[in-house]
């Protein structure tokens, strides 16, 4: 199940219920999480990690592969006799704004549905996804996609071609309601978020030039203030080739695209032998959402 970058995410005011208004565009791109689900005793769900990151990822109630498969067997199922064992098999760093957990939920949707067999809609999919977190709905969809409401609201964007991007994996996590905390202060008058039409375009025209001078992030000042570091992976990007770069999500990934694919590889090593981040890895996009196999 794939990470997402947000190619631009423009963030409103803070909501009465405590979220912020959206408008964003999700790029999922080839990097990979493994959720698999196999048959346990009746009412019995249990969760084991491995991979990337596996220590910080929680294994109780809060994991959001355990909590889609219990959400699914409560709505969609004769609760009392179902039950799943989940693996994950992480490559997609914990807490980078990459969305790991979500692609994980989303993941365990679509897999228990298959498990166990549930005829469940899309669109009945897309609620408890919704349910789960912003970020879940575009899990299962993948692609490019405009994201509204929360985030949750996802629509497929009209995109041409494939992207190549350099990811640079911070040495600390960020916590994203810390981020949308410090937007808060920092941001006090924020407006209504507008479809970024400069970003649509550009991705209409296939031209990564455009893209990257169009990349965006409201959230991206708030997490330079957390982590003033990113500041110079940023530059150390550009100064290294990219055509453009933001701060993914709520951070820390950096994610650099590049003009073509010999681009992004001279501008991984370059970035590597820098030292300026723990890890860079190169992936392309747009990528197809959660898949089963079965
Ligand atoms: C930063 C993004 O990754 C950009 O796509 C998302 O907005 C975050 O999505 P997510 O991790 O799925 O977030 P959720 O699990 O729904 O919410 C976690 C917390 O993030 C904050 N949050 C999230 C989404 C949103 N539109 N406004 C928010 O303020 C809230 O403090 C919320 O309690
Ligand atoms: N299956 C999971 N994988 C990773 N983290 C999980 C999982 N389930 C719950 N979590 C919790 O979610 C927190 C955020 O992890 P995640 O990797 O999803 O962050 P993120 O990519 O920054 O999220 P987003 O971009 O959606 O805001 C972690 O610190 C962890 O406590």
């Amino acid at each position: 199940m794939p990470a997402k970058i947000n190619l631009a995410l423009k963030v409103g005011g803070r909501r009465p219920d405590g979220y912020h208004p959206l408008a964003t565009v999700y790029h999922a791109v080839s990097l990979y999480d493994e959720v698999e689900a196999v048959w346990a005793e009746p009412d019995e769900f249990d969760v084991q990690v491995t991979g990337e990151g596996a220590d910080q990822v929680p294994l109780d109630d809060s994991n959001l592969a355990l909590r889609a498969a219990r959400l699914l067997a409560r709505t969609h199922g004769p609760y009392d006799s179902l039950g799943a064992s989940l693996s994950i098999r992480k490559a997609i760093p914990v807490a980078a704004g990459l969305a790991g957990g979500s692609s994980n939920g989303a993941a365990a949707l679509l897999a228990c549905s298959v498990l166990w067999d549930l005829d469940v809609s899309p669109e009945a999919l897309r609620e408890l996804a919704a349910e789960l977190g912003s970020d879940v709905p575009f899990a299962l969809l993948g692609g490019t996609a405009l994201g509204s409401g929360r985030g949750e609201e996802v629509v497929p964007a009209l995109a041409r071609g494939t992207y190549h991007w350099v990811l640079a994996f911070g040495h600390h996590g960020l916590s994203t309601p810390a981020v949308y905390g410090r937007f808060d202060e920092l941001t006090p008058d924020a407006a209504a978020p507008e479809v970024p039409d400069d970003l649509m375009g550009a991705l209409r025209s296939g031209d990564p030039a455009l893209l990257g001078a169009a990349l965006s992030n409201d959230l991206q000042d708030a997490a330079l203030d957390l982590q003033p570091r990113l500041r110079q992976v940023l530059e150390a990007g550009l100064e290294y080739g990219a055509v453009g770069a933001v701060v993914s999500g709520s951070g820390p990934t950096c994610a650099f695209l590049a003009a073509g694919e010999a681009a992004a590889i001279d501008l991984a090593v370059a970035l590597s032998a820098d030292g300026v981040c723990r890890e860079v890895r190169r992936v392309s996009g747009p990528v197809v959402g959660a898949r089963v196999l079965a």
